[in-house]
């Protein structure tokens, strides 16, 4: 059987329950090849029932993070229009509704997902940190929702999230203009949480984060992971009442206690692997 992360795009190494994912297609600026659209589901999926992995980092090699969609591969699918209409109408749905699904793939694992960010994030980029749970980035990464700028509105998940991480009227300006912006204005925005040295130090900073977060209870990270996503859908109310549900089934004695003798101890706490079938 092919090992699920096995990838022409990506390369994935797991230690000490981090994941880190890297966009591995360097020489054309981390480009959205359809092996990335293909790939990051499985993968995500992969590592999600892995009961060691508690938490991922992803970012890219090279010199940038991702120039978003591949420009060539973007050219075939505009090809679709050359059929019947309807036909083709449906086709692009389809094929939209599957770009959308790749990148809902971080969001909808149950652990966190951190972006280390570096040099050039565009446009598909855009689209990909904004559903992960936490954006670090370096003081060079030039950010752009590049799609008005190949004369279309982005379609795979920017619009929808980008609005509930920062001002909407910003991302408003941002995605009609089309304009690049800083690290510094991203960080402003709040869009990340901080901004380091280079490529390295970024990525050193996610992989601290990551450890510090595998380190905790992965029942608990799930339930926040799953609290803070419900909260942002829904209304408060529904929100208490979700994560009230949540606690009354899933708190766990076990952990509580293991916690808060670590604490008492000044001890670092361990705690068991979710079930490799608990999704
Ligand atoms: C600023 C960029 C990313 C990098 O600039 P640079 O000066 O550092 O490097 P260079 O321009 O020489 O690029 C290195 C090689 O990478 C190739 N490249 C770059 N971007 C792409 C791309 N998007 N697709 C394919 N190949 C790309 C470039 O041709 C060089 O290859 P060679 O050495 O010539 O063989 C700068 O490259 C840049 O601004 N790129 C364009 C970014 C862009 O317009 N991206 C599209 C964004 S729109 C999008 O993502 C839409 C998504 C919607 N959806 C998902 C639904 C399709």
């Amino acid at each position: 059987m092919t090992d699920p992360l096995t990838s022409t795009f990506f390369a994935v190494s797991v230690a000490d329950g981090v994941a880190h994912i890297e966009m591995d297609n360097a020489a054309k600026a981390n480009s959205m090849t359809p092996a990335f659209w293909d790939d990051l589901p499985r993968i995500a999926a992969a590592l999600d029932t892995d009961p060691g992995v508690r938490c991922v980092v992803i970012s890219g090699r090279g010199k940038h993070f991702t120039a978003g969609m591949d420009l060539a591969a973007f050219q075939g699918i505009m090809e679709l229009t050359g059929q019947e209409p309807g036909r083709a109408a449906y086709a692009m749905r389809k094929l939209v509704l599957k770009l959308q699904a790749s990148l809902s793939a971080p969001e909808e694992m149950r652990v966190p997902v951190i972006a280390a960010i570096h040099g050039a994030c565009l446009g598909g980029g855009i689209d990909l940190i904004t559903a992960c749970d936490v954006r670090l980035c370096t003081g060079d990464t030039s950010f752009g929702i590049e799609e008005i700028n190949i004369g279309m509105a982005a379609d795979v998940g920017t619009l929808q999230r980008m609005p509930k991480l920062m001002a909407p009227g910003v991302v408003r300006e941002l995605a009609y203009t089309g304009r690049r912006f800083s690290a510094d204005e991203a960080k402003g925005w709040g869009i990340v949480n901080a901004i380091h040295a280079d490529r390295d130090a970024v990525i050193a900073a996610a992989l601290d984060m990551a450890q510090l977060i595998a380190a905790r209870s992965p029942l608990a990270v799930a339930g926040i992971k799953q609290a803070v996503t419900y909260a942002r859908d829904h209304s408060v109310t529904d929100g208490l009442d979700q994560i009230a549900t949540w606690n009354a089934g899933m708190l766990r004695p076990d952990d509580l206690t293991r916690a808060m003798g670590a604490k008492m101890k000044q001890q670092q706490a361990l705690f068991d692997d979710l079930l490799a079938d608990a999704g």
